[in-house]
């Protein structure tokens, strides 16, 4: 048996480099046929293009195609090892977006000096797409790049790490603190890490209710509190007036730990102060803060997730930027707003209270799933994800004002 390692490279050189490539979806075999694809017929759509540029969406594959665009400056949590070592993690997002959601995806890896740069680079590329996803760029630099993309792009931007991390984390999160009677608006919550996915989570609890008093952020430097000096004005927002300065002081107490940050950061001692019924989602991926091993040994009472595939509750973006663009390019959102983001929390969680197909248990070897300690969350896997969500994000664009499209009739 090869270790996962070897297997892990094994399955991206073979059959063929990478694992994705790109398909044609019209005849292109005889002289007639190219002459409609190419020269001369292909001037036809380019004339009606440019007297009406919203044509591109009736003869290109714009509406139905993401660019996942990356610095690599982040790449999963082992950090910024620049834009081509983050070319397999970009081909997986795009392989996910085209196995769960049917959208074809191009990745795309910027070198750059500065934001500006950055930015300036995907602005003028990105009328190519129906939507642009970016991915692994660290913080606080993604913060300013979003924000001057939607500012600059025709079509929704959306900072997977941020925004799809807090969707899926709230909504496993809401499901765990259910299952362990507990209430959002009194859940002591730290959060390790303040970067991308850390900053956006605790926006996206407080918008689903937690209290931001019962926030305690960490960075490298400790717990963020109003006692620190030097903070960025992300952190800022989530300065705690509070003497604890460690993640031991921190946790005392601590109901909810959701970590963002690195691998083994959470001690099992640090464990054990926590409230009685915790909910531990160690999200750094591959390695997480914590191994569940050490967390179901520690605290049998604990709801437990990690990022990964081969542990239960996976708690990973992956559960929502398929759907969420799926959702956005079916009714052709201008942006990407909180009504549906809120809209994909409730629909991801409301999933995993049904009961699971035969297909999902197939898939994933299990004999059974069932809403509770170990299933807070969907599977990747399971089909009504993309029907459930995207209707759930579509819908919420049309009546939010954002969509330039109605409901499409399969949403109905
Ligand atoms: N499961 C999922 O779906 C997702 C998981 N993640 C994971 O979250 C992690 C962070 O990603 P992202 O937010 O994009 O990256 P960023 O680079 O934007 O942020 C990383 C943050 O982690 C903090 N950090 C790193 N090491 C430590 C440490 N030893 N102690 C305390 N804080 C630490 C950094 O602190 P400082 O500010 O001081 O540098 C920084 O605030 C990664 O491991 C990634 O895999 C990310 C997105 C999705
Ligand atoms: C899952 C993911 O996007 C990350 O770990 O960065
Ligand atoms: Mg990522």
């Amino acid at each position: 048996m090869l270790d996962i390692r070897q297997q892990a490279l094994d399955y991206h050189a073979f059959p063929s480099p990478g694992k994705i490539s790109i398909e044609i979806t019209s005849p292109a075999e005889t002289t007639q046929d190219l002459s409609l694809a190419y020269s001369p017929g292909v001037a036809e759509p380019v004339r009606e293009i440019a007297q009406n540029p919203e044509d591109v969406y009736k003869y290109t594959a714009k509406g139905n195609t993401v660019a996942v665009i990356s610095n690599g400056t982040a790449i999963l949590g082992l950090g910024n090892l620049g834009p081509m070592a983050s070319k397999p993690v970009m081909e997986g997002k795009a392989l996910l977006f085209k196995r769960f959601a049917n959208i074809d995806s191009f990745d795309i890896q910027v070198k750059h000096n500065t934001v500006e740069e950055f930015v300036a680079t995907v602005a003028n590329i990105a009328d190519s797409f129906g939507g642009i996803n970016l991915e692994d760029i660290k913080a606080p630099e993604c913060f300013e790049i979003e924000r001057a993309l939607i500012a600059q792009c025709d079509v929704p931007v959306f900072h997977d790490d941020q925004h799809g991390t807090a969707i899926v984390t709230a909504a496993g999160l809401l499901n765990a603190l259910e299952i362990q009677d507990k209430s959002i608006a009194t859940a002591k919550i730290v959060c390790l890490g303040a970067g991308a996915a850390a900053i956006a989570c605790m926006d996206l609890l407080i918008k689903c209710g937690a209290n931001r008093s019962n926030i305690f952020m960490l960075d490298r430097q400790g717990v963020i509190t109003t006692r620190r000096s030097g903070l960025n004005r992300y952190k800022q927002q989530f300065a705690n007036d509070t003497d604890s300065k460690t993640l031991t002081d921190a946790i005392k107490d601590a109901d909810v730990f959701v970590g963002v940050s690195g691998p083994n950061l959470l001690s099992a001692q640090q464990l054990a102060l926590m409230a009685s019924k915790p909910i531990v989602f160690a999200c750094s991926n591959p390695d997480p803060e914590i191994s569940p091993e050490l967390v179901h040994k520690t605290r049998p009472d604990a709801i437990m997730a990690t990022g990964r595939s081969d542990y239960p509750n996976q708690v990973n973006n992956v559960l929502c930027f398929p759907f969420i663009f799926r959702g956005a390019l079916d009714v052709r959102a201008t942006e990407i707003n909180d009504a549906m983001k809120i809209a994909a929390v409730e629909a991801i969680r409301g999933l995993a209270q049904l009961a699971v197909p035969e297909k999902v248990l197939a898939a994933t070897g299990e004999a059974s799933l069932a809403f509770g300690p170990g299933y807070i969350i969907p599977k990747p896997m399971d089909e009504r994800l993309c029907e459930k969500v995207a209707k759930a994000v579509a819908t919420a664009a049309v009546e939010s004002g954002v969509a330039k499209l109605p409901l499409p009739a399969k949403y109905q």
